[in-house]
């Protein structure tokens, strides 16, 4: 069985034991991105699983990273904590490069990638203690994490016996030790119920606030990022399609009127100087206008003798912009069995 990956065994990195001109610098510059990745790649063999990804994440934030399944997002996790070495690009930790300054930037990191690692024979305190010794931390720190992740009441239970939720939950508490100034987080609330999910959600929104921590948590689900973010990236096909606030990723809507010719109604519109972004049948489609420019829309289409229907502004949902962005076709050629 290998160590939990929550923990890292970096000794000389040890905190308290660095005393680092550059990290001493870094924790300073409270403006510099906590994570800082340019044009981050990694190749398995003939697959690019992760294409020249742009990713900065600022202190305090929760970044949401956003994507179908197999779109990247554990790769791109992995390369930010040296469990993958990249095929190209440059990753930062708080300002301090990586594979270089692994062992100054990992124990400044709490993790949770993929599934949880932990001693199946062992009980969730035992295994917390495990990583409290490798960590140098006070024992007061076990029952701490435990409370805050709501598995207090289940110490005295071996870890293989713990529901999927539970398991999830002892991950978390193990990446929540020492309170770390960033964690990573894939799926965090895989596995667990909708009751448990609420619970986890509002831990990690709160992170920042009580502990000064930098969260960067991955879903593929977006009302779960929704929730929980306030900058968001997506990933597709390895590629960084959005990076930014979600709020900028809402459509602001288009206008919609449904009139009996529409290609003479587009025609009239074109000629007064106006832009028709679609002619369908029975339907002209024009950009988002405000409510003084859709009054002279209809006054002009009314004056010239057409016979208006409808007419609506119509918004896409986020969950439609993030469809749209991500494709759903398959990278690669499916294998017959
Ligand atoms: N060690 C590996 N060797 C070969 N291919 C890999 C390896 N690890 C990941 N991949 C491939 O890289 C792609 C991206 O995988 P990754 O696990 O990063 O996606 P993801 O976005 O985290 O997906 P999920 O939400 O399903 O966990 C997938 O096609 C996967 O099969």
């Amino acid at each position: 069985m290998s160590a939990p990956s929550a923990v890292r065994l970096d000794g000389p990195g040890l905190p308290g034991r660095g005393n680092d001109v550059a990290e001493n610098t870094a924790r300073r510059d409270s403006d510099a991105p906590v994570i800082h990745a340019r044009g981050l790649t990694k190749r398995y063999g003939t697959q690019t699983v992760v294409d020249q990804l742009d990713m900065t994440v600022h202190r305090g934030r929760v970044y949401g990273f956003l994507g179908r399944n197999g779109a990247g997002k554990s790769t791109t996790m992995k390369m930010l904590l040296d469990l993958a070495r990249p095929s190209a690009g440059k990753v930062s930790v708080f300002g301090l490069g990586l594979p270089e300054h692994r062992s100054r930037v990992l124990p400044r990191v709490g993790s949770l990638i993929e599934a949880p690692s932990y001693y199946g024979h062992l009980t969730g305190e035992e295994n917390l203690d495990i990583v409290r010794v490798l960590k140098r931390l006070p024992a007061a720190e076990i029952e701490r994490v435990l409370t805050l992740v709501g598995l207090a009441d289940h110490r005295r239970k071996r870890a293989s016996a713990y529901s999927q939720g539970m398991k999830q939950r002892l991950g978390l508490a193990m990446a929540l030790m020492g309170s770390p100034e960033l964690l990573i987080l894939d799926e965090p609330t895989n596995g667990l119920d909708p009751a448990g999910i609420q619970e986890i959600r509002e831990l990690i929104v709160s992170l920042p606030a009580r502990f000064g921590a930098t969260v960067l948590v991955s879903s593929h689900l977006l009302s779960e990022i929704e929730q929980m973010a306030d900058t968001v990236g997506i990933i597709d096909h390895g590629h960084l399609r959005y990076q930014g606030s979600p709020r900028s990723l809402e459509d602001h809507g288009r206008l919609r009127i449904a009139v009996d010719d529409s290609a003479a109604a587009a025609a009239t519109l074109r000629e007064a100087g106006w832009r028709v972004t679609a002619v369908a049948d029975g339907e002209v489609t024009l950009p988002h206008l405000p409510d003084d420019r859709i009054a002279r829309v209809v006054r002009l289409l009314v004056e010239a003798g057409a016979q208006l229907h409808r007419v609506e502004v119509r918004r896409r949902s986020l969950e439609e912009v993030f469809l749209r962005m991500t494709s759903e076709t398959p990278r690669e050629p499916l294998v017959a069995a």
